[in-house]
């Protein structure tokens, strides 16, 4: 991999690579941009089959988040971490090492909770850094209200397809029933629709089976279910030839982050089959608004009206998309870029 090369194309910053032979931990600290303010995005905990596969992840999630951040409006930069190791493997003495690279980057990189990570995992980290937010005690978890954002993208999807933001009896087939999954069901549940689920984890599976009444379907079975709306709420890449080919949604609404394998070639591939695709970093920005409300002064009522603007973002995207031919993700990455832009060039008004 030609490291300048792929960073400087993608418009990356800076990557730290985090080696502390103490606790043994491994990660990587992607800062993609940070002209409006610091780098934003939470760490993720993988065991990585590589470390070529590892940066990659966090190239691409760190771009995402720069982008995330602009489409939802938040005058910040976009950053991600990823901690390779297995579940296992994690220790106070790892976490504790990787908060004291976060606090030596001196503000410049704020984290939190992603796949893998718990709640305790970043109070060990808090310990060491004061640049986290997300933590239980103060906004809690992010995960409750990315469900909301997605369930809200997914009014915003029907509204445009359906002609009615009103979810009752669609089928919707939910991916990964984790801190999202769970959360985005409960809503859906509250709905009316018609659930399918799927996890890798049957006790999960079988756990919201029993709550919500919900149809489980094995994991490689998701992708060509007859239903109205797909979530992807565990991993990336998983809009993919193959699964796309399956696919006989009409919408693709979920948290998963990087779900389009290759985001041109999925991209279009979705339009050609007539699939309406929820960009995943307008569709699951409720997270990122939600800390971002916390590191501004936490009020609730604000932070969830900051979240409610998921909705029109996307019927503005849909709507672009439509008149000039181009993917919904082209048109996400347009919005971001433009507002990026705005905004340094409101930053340069103002501190000329
Ligand atoms: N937690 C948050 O606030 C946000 C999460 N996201 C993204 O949403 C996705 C889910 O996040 P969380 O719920 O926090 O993670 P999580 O780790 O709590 O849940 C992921 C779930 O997916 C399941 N899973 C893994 N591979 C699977 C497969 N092949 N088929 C079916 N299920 C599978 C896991 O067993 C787990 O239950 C991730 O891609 C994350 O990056 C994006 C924005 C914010
Ligand atoms: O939307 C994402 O992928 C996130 O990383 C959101 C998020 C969850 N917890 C955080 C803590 C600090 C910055 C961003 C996040």
């Amino acid at each position: 991999m030609k490291l300048f090369e792929t960073t400087a194309t993608a418009g990356h910053e800076q990557v730290l690579f985090c080696n502390d032979q103490a606790s043994g931990l491994k990660a990587i600290i992607a800062i993609h941009d940070s002209r409006l303010g610091a780098a934003m995005g939470a760490t993720r905990l993988w065991p990585y089959e590589s470390e070529v596969a590892a940066l990659t992840d966090a190239l691409r999630l760190s771009r995402g988040m720069t982008y995330k951040a602009a489409c939802a409006n938040i005058p910040m930069g976009g950053g991600k971490a990823v901690i390779i190791a297995k579940p296992e493997q994690k220790t106070c003495e790892l976490l504790q090492a990787y908060g004291r690279f976060i606090e030596r980057l001196n503000g410049r990189f704020i984290t939190g909770q992603d796949i893998n990570l718990t709640p305790q995992d970043v109070r060990q980290i808090n310990r060491e850094t004061k640049y986290v937010v997300g933590t239980q005690e103060k906004s809690g978890g992010p995960a409750p209200v990315t469900a909301i954002g997605v369930l809200l993208g997914m009014k915003a999807a029907a509204k445009y397809r359906f002609g009615s933001d009103n979810l009752k009896g669609l089928k919707v087939a939910v991916q990964g029933l984790g801190n999202v999954g769970q959360h985005l069901c409960d809503w859906l549940h509250q709905n009316e629709v018609k659930l399918f689920v799927s996890d890798i984890n049957q006790a999960k599976v079988s756990k919201v089976a029993r709550l919500y009444g919900a149809t489980a379907v094995e994991p490689e079975q998701v992708y060509g279910l007859d239903v109205d709306i797909f979530a992807p709420c565990a991993m990336g890449a998983i809009l993919n030839t193959q699964t796309i080919s399956q696919m006989k949604a009409s919408i693709i609404a979920g948290s998963a982050n990087n779900q389009l394998l290759d985001e041109q070639v999925h991209g279009e591939m979705l339009t050609d089959q007539n699939i309406l695709y929820c960009p995943d970093y307008v569709i699951n920005a409720g997270g990122l608004i939600n800390v971002y409300h916390e590191l501004i002064g936490y009020q609730e009522k604000k932070a969830i009206s900051h979240v409610h603007s998921i909705y029109d973002t996307l019927l503005e995207l849909f709507k672009k998309a439509e008149t000039t031919g181009m993917t919904t993700h082209k048109a996400s990455m347009q919005l971001a870029e433009e507002r990026i832009t705005q905004a340094e060039q409101a930053q340069m008004l103002v501190s000329a």
